[in-house]
């Protein structure tokens, strides 16, 4: 009776009216739901919209929302982020980075890797299952995956990878010379070298990548990995990432039929082999494969941009760094002018910590991590079960206690030995246990081609502007460092001193590994 009431209710009245009352129910219920804060708990931030302020500005500024509100509330070493059905935690101080590291089987950041299983890389249930962390009760495949890398990025598999490497960035570098006086978008240009060189290391002659096409399929996904997340009709909601994700898809099945991994690297085959005697079937390795595009490309590219942006834009600076190459690191034969890979790691102190500056300058993500359990934090603050916990990397990389009252400062030589800091607030590479195992390669590339470039080639904003920040583009969810949202036109120019000179690298075997800083 009371049923046949209600029903006649709806249907007499307009739809909009019906929809507009049921989504305001399911908010009220949803706002209600919302649990309390524990006095035990990091205090709690309130939004200055009461209940849905903190949504409202996630949805506009994505995580960058958290840096600037750590940033407003430097006091705080932690806070409470109270969002119905996704409490979070925002870690600011460095100190607190220690009591993470302790807790780091309880703080983890493995759901992620199997959120975005799911989500981004759109495995089948099955592979899900199989990828999903053991005490969640899958089979443990992504924890074996990223324990496989770290060998693989060591030792033999680096060298192998380095080799490579230097390899397509000579082409890349040589063929700067076309442009001439025409000018050209300095971001696009870092793309399109570190996108071939680092997936021909990876994937050998016969990688997916070598398509432009495909190509240009994965920066359309990796462009739209927010949009994937909700995971709501992908193919409507996130037409261009979803159409470009299953093309790179397709394309690595047709490289796996094609034998290409008996030219690949140790890291490719070590991936491969998990998978497989795991049982995943290889269209779905295919589909990790492709999302493995992401960790290998999305901080590399950026980051490459900006340590070419801070030497060029800095010509103190950059005549130093010019100085130490030509006397420990370029080795000149004639009419041949080579970089020694090994030489810049170990003869220029001031070329690798400049690096890591730069890094630390620029990076402006977070790391996130999930509580399993209910927990105190450094003795001092309870953290609920089923909680995320966010560590925004700008707070962190300007926090004066690690970094002194210069701070805020670009210092090319703070890393150098002779200049001892307090360690820890390193968060360019991750936070122990979950340290990109990627580290030693990325910077062996982007420091080898950015010498390159400096020792060859004088660069200038197009139009003789000065070299001011571009903006950034703040809709990346995928990378720590944020890369430039608009183009930044340049012009280049070959240096007198070398520009009839043949130019290539030298790897060294075992002399791959760099002494970065870490978290
Ligand atoms: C400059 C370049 C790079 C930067 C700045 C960078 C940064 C990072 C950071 C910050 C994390 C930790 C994320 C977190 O804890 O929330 C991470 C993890 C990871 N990175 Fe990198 N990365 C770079 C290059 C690479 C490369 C070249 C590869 C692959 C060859 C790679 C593969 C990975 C993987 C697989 C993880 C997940 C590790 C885990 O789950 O424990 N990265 N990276």
């Amino acid at each position: 009776m009371l049923a046949n009431n209600f029903q006649e209710l709806v249907t007499s009245l307009p739809l909009s009216r019906v929809l507009l009352t049921v989504g305001l129910i399911i908010i009220t219920l949803w706002i209600v739901s919302r649990k309390n804060v524990d006095p035990r708990e990091p205090p709690e931030i309130k939004p200055t919209i009461p209940a849905v302020g903190h949504i409202i500005n996630l949805v506009r500024n994505g995580l960058s929302y958290y840096t600037k509100i750590s940033l407003e509330h430097r006091d705080l070493p932690i806070f409470t982020i109270n969002i119905p059905g996704a409490k979070s935690y925002v870690i600011t101080a460095p100190s607190l980075m220690l009591a993470v590291q302790r807790n780091s089987r309880n703080i983890s950041f493995d759901p992620f890797l199997d959120v975005a299983a799911s989500r981004i890389a759109g495995c089948s249930p099955a592979t899900c299952h199989a990828l999903l962390e053991k005490k969640r009760g899958g089979l443990g495949v992504n924890q074996l995956m990223v324990e496989a890398m770290h060998p693989a990025l060591l030792g033999e598999g680096l060298d192998g990878m380095n080799e490579a490497m230097v390899k397509g960035l000579k082409l890349w570098l040589d063929g700067l010379l076309q442009y001439g006086q025409t000018s050209f978008d300095l971001f696009e240009w870092c793309k399109e070298a570190m996108t071939v060189a680092s997936t021909d290391s990876v994937w050998g002659p016969l990688s997916p990548f070598k398509d432009k096409a495909v190509q240009d399929c994965f920066w359309e996904f990796e462009a739209g990995v927010g949009k994937l997340m909700p995971k709501v009709v992908p193919q409507i909601t996130a037409r261009k990432a979803w159409k470009g994700r299953e093309t790179l898809v397709r394309a690595f099945i047709q490289y796996y039929k094609a034998d290409g991994l008996k030219h690949a690297s140790v890291l490719a085959h070590a991936r491969y082999n998990v998978h497989v005697t795991n049982g995943i079937p290889i269209e779905e390795v295919a589909r990790i494969e492709a999302s493995m595009g992401l960790g290998l490309l999305s901080n590399t590219v950026p980051t490459t941009f900006w340590f070419m942006f801070d030497l060029f834009s800095r010509p103190k600076l950059l005549e130093q760094l010019r100085g130490e190459i030509k006397n420990n690191a370029l080795h000149v034969d004639g009419h041949n002018a080579i970089i020694d890979v090994a030489d810049l790691r170990d003869q220029c102190p001031l070329l690798v910590s400049t690096f890591q500056e730069s890094l630390r300058f620029r990076a402006s993500g977070a790391s996130t991590r999930f509580v399993y359990e209910d927990m105190m934090l450094d003795n001092k603050y309870l953290l609920k079960a089923g909680s995320i916990a966010y560590i925004p990397v700008r707070p962190v990389h300007s926090h004066p206690d690690v970094w002194s009252d210069n701070s805020k400062d670009f210092v090319p030589d703070r890393y150098l030995k002779s200049k001892p800091r307090k360690l820890g607030g390193f968060l360019g590479f991750g936070v122990s246990p979950s340290i990109c195992p990627g580290r030693h390669f990325a910077s062996g590339e982007i420091i080898s081609f950015a010498a390159a470039m400096i020792m060859r080639f004088d660069l200038f904003p197009a139009g003789s502007s000065p070299w001011i920040d571009p903006k950034l583009d703040l809709s990346s969810v995928v990378s720590t460092v944020t890369p430039p949202g608009e183009p930044f036109p340049v012009t280049l120019k070959a240096r007198e001193e070398y520009k009839d000179y043949e130019w290539d690298f030298r790897v060294t075997k075992g002399k791959g590994q760099f002494a970065l800083v870490i978290g």
